[in-house]
């Protein structure tokens, strides 16, 4: 459905701020995981056909989104990272302006859209008064409005408390059961459980894309967990990629370490969260982790 070939920006002409991405998409949740600064909005924006590529193509059915962005924004919905709500307008009234704007006559579609994110029993508030999570849910609405095929949503979750986290992902992963949606994130557990495939940007470049089963068994046996004398874990403990320490009444520390041997006698290897999976690849193979980019 969407392909990134060789998708590249650079904003000076010489550091690619996204360099050399490629990627085939379907329908599903993509998260798009990378640190601050690691590309994800630059390679979302350019999806979204708000920024040109410097280099590469962006293909949505075949057809280059660049050469023809109009046929993109006619099947997108975007959720910007800094999505703001206008103060004086209600959310019927909201995304009855945002109706306007994209075109969008069908008035039940409105009352359906604030069901499905849940805000019908809102529709006559000021939009100004609703908490960050009712926000950003009137901003998936005003997203859905014109029954996207993409939904490109950048950080949706900052600054909502966890109930609302919880109903927001819940809701994108609803979306992507016939969508294609693309969400980023720094945050590994905002994706861990809607997330189909998890795409891993890293200074511009994807060092990873593979499905939350995959990368979990890729990180087998790079996880240990066991207990050390506290002395003996702070003269180590330089040496090793600490994903978790937990000092014990005893005096002992309780701990867990991504490594590719087992890093002291009597650890253990576990099974690894899907964070700990992602720093465990990142640090105990001896040049990190590089997998095929097909999601
Ligand atoms: N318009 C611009 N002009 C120059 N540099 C830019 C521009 N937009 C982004 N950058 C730079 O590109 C790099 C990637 O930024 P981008 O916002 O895409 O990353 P990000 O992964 O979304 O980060 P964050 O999680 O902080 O939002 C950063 O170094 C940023 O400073």
């Amino acid at each position: 459905m969407l392909q990134l070939q060789d998708l590249s920006k650079s904003f000076d002409g010489k550091t690619a701020v996204v360099d050399a991405v490629n990627l085939e998409l379907r329908a599903g949740v993509l998260g798009l995981i990378g640190h601050n600064g690691a590309g994800k909005t630059t390679l979302m924006q350019m999806i979204a056909t708000l920024c040109k590529p410097s280099r590469g193509r962006i293909l949505l059915e075949g057809e280059d989104i660049v050469a023809r962005p109009e046929r993109m924004r006619r099947r997108l919905g975007y959720l910007p990272q800094d999505f703001g709500v206008y103060a004086n307008l209600t959310a019927l009234e909201f995304l009855q302006y945002f109706a306007a704007l994209k075109g969008v006559r069908d008035a039940g579609r409105i009352r359906r859209l604030l069901e499905q994110v849940n805000l019908h029993e809102h529709a006559n508030r000021q939009a100004a008064s609703f908490s960050g999570g009712m926000r950003q849910r009137l901003g998936i609405a005003q997203a859905l409005l014109n029954e996207p095929d993409v939904l490109v949503v950048d950080e949706p979750t900052a600054g909502l408390d966890p109930e609302e986290r919880l109903r927001f992902r819940q809701l994108l992963s609803e979306i992507g059961f016939s969508k294609l949606v693309i969400v980023s994130t720094h945050i590994v557990s905002d994706v861990e459980n809607m997330a189909t495939r998890l795409a891993i940007l890293n200074r511009g470049r994807l060092s990873l894309c593979v499905s939350p089963a995959e990368l979990l068994q890729q990180a087998r046996g790079l996880v240990w967990a066991g207990e050390l004398d506290e002395g003996e874990y702070e003269a180590r403990r330089p040496h090793w990629q600490v994903l978790q320490a937990q000092r014990q009444a005893c005096g002992s520390v309780r701990l867990r370490v991504a490594q590719a041997e087992a890093p002291f006698r009597g650890a253990q290897p576990s099974l690894p969260s899907l964070e700990e999976a992602l720093m465990a690849l990142r640090y105990a193979l001896p040049h990190g982790a590089t997998a095929g980019a097909a999601a």
